[in-house]
């Protein structure tokens, strides 16, 4: 297990008249190498979560431990916590600040003091797994960039750290439809070749269906459900009590199912409502 969250409460404002209470007794386990959905309405808890998870806000009660380390506990270095865990904040591109790409993607890599050659190769493989051309960008200002690409420069600042837990705070808000899916396929190939542990938080119901192998639903600052896609989508009617939905597409095959056509409704991207489709219309050929 990399991540233990024990009775994890945290309270904005506290004995003001502001005071509210963002998180209610989390209690939560991941595994090593889990790609994790983190989904839940607006003010349900999610940033406040991640933002526990690399020291950025300290619980007002409880513990986390991460790969054994207590990083709650009083005497452990905010930047031992930060090596093991990198965030990508929403919007991540408005931190960009140096003047080249290089030079962004290397300023966590020089602050841990490595020497000049580590800090080249961690440069270099952080772009190569966003899907940057290191000798082509290099050396421009990430000003000057698309949104996407700017996008993908912030996630290689955090990448080039190598983090044991990768959380990515809704990579793809404001991105048109090509850039979402291009920074979601370098965020899978990414889980795929470094095998590390990641947290998506998203909006997107798709999204989540195509990526990971673990939900965790929040609501009102407490865990509403968890378990695999599979699991957390067939409750539909729960899901959209918390103001939530299901894939487009697992909704489509259930109401299909619902007017009598033979079909799996345990359908959750379109690949497999390809097939399911498939199937099912080569069974009406041959009767
Ligand atoms: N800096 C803050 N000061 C006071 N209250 C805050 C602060 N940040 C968040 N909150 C409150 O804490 C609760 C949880 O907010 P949080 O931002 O964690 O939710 P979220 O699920 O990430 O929402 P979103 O999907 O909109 O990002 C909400 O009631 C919110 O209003």
């Amino acid at each position: 297990m990399i991540i233990k969250i024990e009775n994890l409460s945290y309270v904005y404002n506290p004995e003001s008249p502001f005071e509210t209470k963002a998180l209610d007794n989390i209690n939560l386990e991941i595994e090593n190498g889990d790609f994790v959905g983190l989904i839940g309405h607006t003010g349900s808890g999610k940033s406040t979560l991640v933002q526990h998870l690399n020291g950025l806000i300290r619980p007002t009660r409880g513990k986390i431990i991460i790969d054994g380390l207590d990083i709650t506990a009083k005497e452990t270095k905010l930047r031992t916590v930060r090596q093991e865990v990198g965030l990508v904040f929403q919007y991540p591109e408005y931190q960009l600040f140096e003047e080249t790409v290089y030079k962004d993607i290397a300023f966590g890599p020089r602050n841990l003091g490595l020497d000049e050659g580590e800090i080249d190769s961690r440069v270099k493989k952080a772009m190569e797994l966003v899907g940057l051309d290191f000798e082509n960008m290099r050396d421009r200002s990430p000003f000057e960039l698309s949104g996407g690409q700017k996008r993908r420069v912030a996630i290689a600042g955090v990448v080039a750290m190598e983090p044991k837990v990768l959380i990515l705070d809704e990579p793809t808000a404001g991105l048109d439809p090509k850039g979402r899916d291009e920074i979601l396929g370098e965020i899978q190939n990414l889980y795929k070749k470094e095998g590390i542990t990641i947290i998506l938080v998203s909006h997107s119901m798709e999204d989540i269906a195509k990526l990971v192998n673990k939900i965790v639903v929040m609501s009102g600052g407490q865990i509403a459900m968890e378990g695999t896609p599979r699991e957390v989508f067939k409750n539909g009617k729960e899901l959209e009590k918390l103001g939530l939905g299901i894939p487009q597409v697992t909704d489509f095959m259930r109401k299909f199912k619902s007017k009598g056509n033979p079909v799996s409704d345990d359908i959750l991207t379109i690949g497999e409502a390809k097939v399911e489709l498939l199937k099912y219309l080569r069974r009406k050929d041959n009767a």
